[in-house]
This record gives C-alpha cells, structure tokens and sequence, in this order.
C-alpha cells in the first residue's frame, strides 16, 4: 500500500485529500447512470436493447466517438476467476465504485477450497462443533452460474465436510434458471444426486436433498423486497412444511411443472423431501449445523438474519428456532459482522470512492428502486452499510413491486427514480447524482424478450430526462453498465454466434448475464471540450471508471486506483 493510502487507511484526514485536477474545474455537477445490464452486441433480433427505440443512447454512441466507448466488465477485469465468467451486479458495482480489482467470492472460495484453508479457519470449526451426532446441512444456489454458487465448490465442499467427520448431510436446493437457462436446474440435480450416491458408496455416509424451491420464491430474497421469500424457505428447511411433499427431488421437479406448466427454474414452490412414511428426512434440528453455500452476500443477509438472530428477529414467525451453529460462506456483512461465522474471509474493499468524495466535501445523491438500491449505495462502497457521511450524503430507496414477475410490469419503477434524480439535480444541492435503473437487468432475466425490449426503451426515456436535466444545471454526465444482459436474449454457438434452438425447435432463451462489455459514454456542457477517451487503454474495464469521474468533480484520482479513462487536450 502506498503512504498516503496507508495513512488515509488509517484515517489521517489530510491523507484523504485529493489534489485538484490541473484542467478540469470543481464544482459541476455530476450525473452518474448505471444501465443495470445493458451490454453492446451485434444488433440482432435477440438484442433487446437494439430492437428497442433507444434514441438517446444511441446518440451518445454515433455522434461523441471520442467520447463513447466500451469497457470489460466480465471475468479478471471485474476479479472473477476466468475470461469465462459473466459479469454481475456485485463484481461490477464493486469495480465502479472501488475503483481497483479485488479478488472476488468465487476466487476466494475456490483458493480456500483447492488448499483446505477452508476447513482449518475458525467458521469451520465451529461448524464442527455440531459433531459427532448433528447433522450438517448447506443450503443454497444449486447451479454453475458463477454469480452466487458453483456447482463444483458445492461437490468439493460435501467431500471436504464428510472427510472432516460428518456422516449425515442434508443438501436443502434452490433452483436457479437465471444465471443459468431455464429448465436447467433439472441436470444439475441429476448431476447432485449423481455426486451424492457416490458419496454414500465411497464413504457410507448418509447424504440426501432434503428441500427444494426455485430461487426467485424460496430463500433468496434481497434488500427486504419480500420477507415471505426467506420464510417459505425457512418452514421447508427448518421446519420441514411445505405445500408439496416428494420422494426425491427429479420428481418434485416434474410433477410441479406438469401440474403447473408456468412454473420455472426460478419460481419452483418450496417443497420438502419426504421417506416412505412421509416423514421429511431433513428438518433442521437442534444440535445441527446450517452452513450457506453461497458467497455472493445481497440474497443470503436475510437468511443469515433469520439463522443467526435468536432475540431480535421480528421479521416473520420462526415458530421454531433451532439451536445450531451456522456459517456463511462468507461473512455477508462486515459491519453488521453477519453471519457471526463464516467459512472465507470476503474481500477487504476499503477506500473506496464514496469515502473519498465524502472526504474531498463533495455531496452526493443516490436513488435506484428496491431491487437494485442496495447495488449503488452498499455494494458500490464496497460492501458497507450505511453512509460515510450523514450530511453529505442522501440515498433514496423507491420501493419496487413485489410479488411479481417483472416482465409483468417491464417499465418498472424507472420513471419514479428518473424523476427523483432530476429533482436532486435541479435543486442544486447535490454535486453527485447517482442511479441505476433496472429494467435491462431485471426483465432481462425474465427471458421475456418483448418485455425486456420496453424495459430498455423506458430506460433509455429516463437516461434522456437525467441528461436534459444535467443540461440545465450545466453538468457533466457518466453513463454506464454494471455487466451485459438484455443485449443477448438467446444462447449461441460459441463457435458460429448463431442462435441455438433445443429439440423442439425453439430458440433457447437467455435469462443470465453475459461476458458482452459495456458502453460507456460521457459528456454534458460542463465537461471541458478537449476532454476525450484516452486511446492507450485498450483493455480497461468498469474499475477504470471511479478515477474518471473523480477527475469531473475536479480532482486527481487517488495513485493506486485503475487509471483514468480521459485525457485532456487543449
Ligand atoms: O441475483 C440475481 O438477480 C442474479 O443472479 C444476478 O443479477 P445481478 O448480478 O444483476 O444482481
Ligand atoms: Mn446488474
Ligand atoms: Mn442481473
């Protein structure tokens, strides 16, 4: 760590000071839009956000080259472990706001895992502690999606815990369909159930499913849209009731689809496992252990609230609260020291932009709406609830519709966060205006490519009326992503890029992200004319963008962050 980062660390006020920029001025207004998933593809029919009008966007990008460009926002770039991950909204809100790379969850879990270091720590241990006669039991995202699990670090990890002693497991799945297509969650537990009969053979141990549920309906809820989510998930795990009973999983996962052909990977009702006598095999118990396999940290803190909270959970009747030791995979918050246990050290994000804006006396307003709040106010500070500073800092939450599908209501609540940011802007008090607005995102993952196309042109609407707005006030203006989505809507051939069709001839629908970059455009009439994109930085990605804005408000970046992404010619 440098000196002065060392001492800003340590919280010396002088050290947070930035020096002013030498040719751009303080003082403007900032508008920073985050296109939540609004990637840059060929412009096909699969590409909602070509399809959809986007008059505004599509401005920027033809008639601004020099201020226009794309960034990496998937894999290293974004501290993921491969150029085969896609971006998401942690990864990449993250690198905005910090603006350096951290090793991300998944590369950490994966050194943990490969070196054992995982089961020599302190969480580990007090997992262990459920030994000899408890019963261990992971709940979690049960795909290779990358985003919140992986599937290998699921399989490592059941061998790793019967090696360390235990004998009886209870593997409680939420099924994805939307880091990975719909209708997938069916291999991937033939590929568990595959895995855990091995288990059984090899070391004679009793390891089964005990509960299921897609993951939109059951468990992963996030920012407190939908306590009934975590709820549902807590009376099948814990209390082992649920509206449906089935023998084993494959079947579970048949049936509810014959007897409901709308429902999919991502809204599976809970349901539990049952034996032959129809009693649940896996109800969590007191003297258990509960350990949350995934380690990215918005849909897990309300169930880590509900494991981990004995006295002041108030949030839906638990009826039962078990005596167990419970861990995280990683500690989902560090502030709120959630879960207490913890299996991996998350990443250490410290100084990140917010802090120093707030240092340099500038003051900033956030808006997005429940969905996507908690990605530009605590995943954007780099994991930390909460504000730096109480005056110079206001975060707006819209709250979102719940219950719903948003392919059901695509325009989602953008027009509300559009009004609110304008109205912080013409007020004149605010130096940052930050948003990010859902739709490419959130519909995108509905895999429902006409609603995703209205998504992304009332999307476009709100970024026009932020840019009049920052018009007015003589501002400059920042629009960018946080990761691809609605840019591609079907699965390709990796090799010819075509369209993929299943074996009934229809195309197969994308709900996930994408390793796609993004756009990023700047602008406005208080951005110095001879400001342009930098040409010598080919490969930057979303990291680079938090120096970029810091230089608008005035500013030199602090030293060690990703370089700028202007330069200034006269
Ligand atoms: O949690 C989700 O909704 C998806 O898995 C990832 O989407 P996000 O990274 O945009 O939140
Ligand atoms: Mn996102
Ligand atoms: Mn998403």
């Amino acid at each position: 760590m440098a000196a002065a980062a060392a001492a800003a660390a340590a919280g010396g006020e002088e050290e947070w000071k930035l020096p002013p920029h030498p040719k751009i001025p303080k003082g403007k207004k900032v508008t920073i839009i985050i296109l939540d998933g609004w990637g840059e593809n060929i412009p096909d029919r699969f590409n909602a956000i070509a399809v959809a009008e986007t008059p505004a966007m599509d401005h920027l990008k033809t008639t601004a080259p020099e201020r226009w460009r794309l960034l990496k926002a998937h894999g290293p770039a974004v501290g993921l472990p491969s150029e085969e991950d896609m971006g998401n909204s942690e990864v990449g809100h993250n690198a905005l706001g910090a603006g350096r790379i951290f090793k991300q969850g998944a590369a950490l879990v994966d050194t943990a895992l490969s070196s054992g270091s995982i089961y020599a720590g302190e969480g580990f241990k007090y997992v262990k502690e459920a030994l000899p006669d408890g019963t261990l039991h992971l709940i979690g995202l049960l795909s290779d999606g990358g985003v919140h699990s992986r599937y290998d670090q699921l399989k490592a990890l059941l061998k790793g815990c019967i090696e360390q002693g235990f004998k009886r497991i209870r593997v409680h799945v939420l099924t994805d369909g939307r880091d990975v297509p719909d209708g997938s969650s069916y291999q991937f537990v033939e590929m568990l159930e595959k895995d855990l009969e091995e288990l059984r053979k090899q070391y004679g141990v009793d390891v089964q499913i005990a509960s299921g549920g897609g993951r939109m309906a059951v468990t992963m809820d996030r920012y407190e849209n939908d306590w009934d989510v975590v709820k549902r998930g807590w009376d099948a795990q814990v209390l082992g009731e649920a509206p449906h009973q089935f023998n084993d999983c494959l079947e579970a996962l048949k049936k509810l689809k014959e007897e409901d052909p709308n429902v999919n990977d991502q809204y599976y009702p809970p349901f539990v496992i049952v034996d032959d006598k129809g009693k649940p095999v896996g109800p969590i118990q007191d003297g258990d252990a509960v350990v949350t396999f995934n380690f990215r940290a918005d849909r897990m803190l309300m169930v880590a609230q509900a494991f981990d909270n004995e006295k002041n959970f108030d949030k839906f009747d638990r009826v039962h609260f078990p005596k167990v030791k419970y861990a995280g995979m990683l500690q989902y918050d560090a502030d709120l020291n959630l879960p207490q246990h913890y299996l991996v050290s998350p990443p250490q994000i410290d100084r990140t932009s917010g802090e120093y804006l707030v240092h340099n006396g500038i003051k900033t307003f956030v808006c997005s709406e429940t969905v996507k709040f908690g990605h530009v106010t605590f995943i954007w500070n780099g994991n930390r609830s909460g504000q730096f500073s109480e005056t110079l800092e206001k975060y707006v939450e819209i709250p979102s519709d719940q219950g719903i599908s948003f392919n059901e209501k695509p325009k989602m609540k953008s027009k509300e966060i559009a009004e609110t940011a304008c109205e912080a802007l013409l007020s004149g008090e605010w130096d940052q205006v930050r948003v990010n607005l859902p739709n490419g995102d959130m519909v995108g993952h509905t895999g429902d490519l006409d609603a995703t196309v209205i998504g992304c042109s009332v999307a476009d609407k709100c970024v026009q009326q932020m840019l009049d707005a920052t018009e007015k006030v003589g501002g400059i203006f920042l629009i960018t992503s946080d990761h691809g989505n609605a840019e591609d809507m079907v699965k390709r051939d990796p090799k010819t890029g075509q369209p993929l069709k299943d074996k009934n001839g229809n195309y197969q629908i994308l709900t996930s992200h994408t390793c796609s970059p993004v756009p990023i455009a700047i602008g406005g009439p208080g951005l110095p004319k001879g400001v342009r994109f930098r040409k010598d930085l080919p490969n930057a990605g979303l990291a680079n963008v938090a120096a970029t804005f810091i230089n608008f408000h005035g500013f030199e970046s602090p030293k060690d962050y990703e370089p700028t992404l202007i330069e200034v010619v006269d």
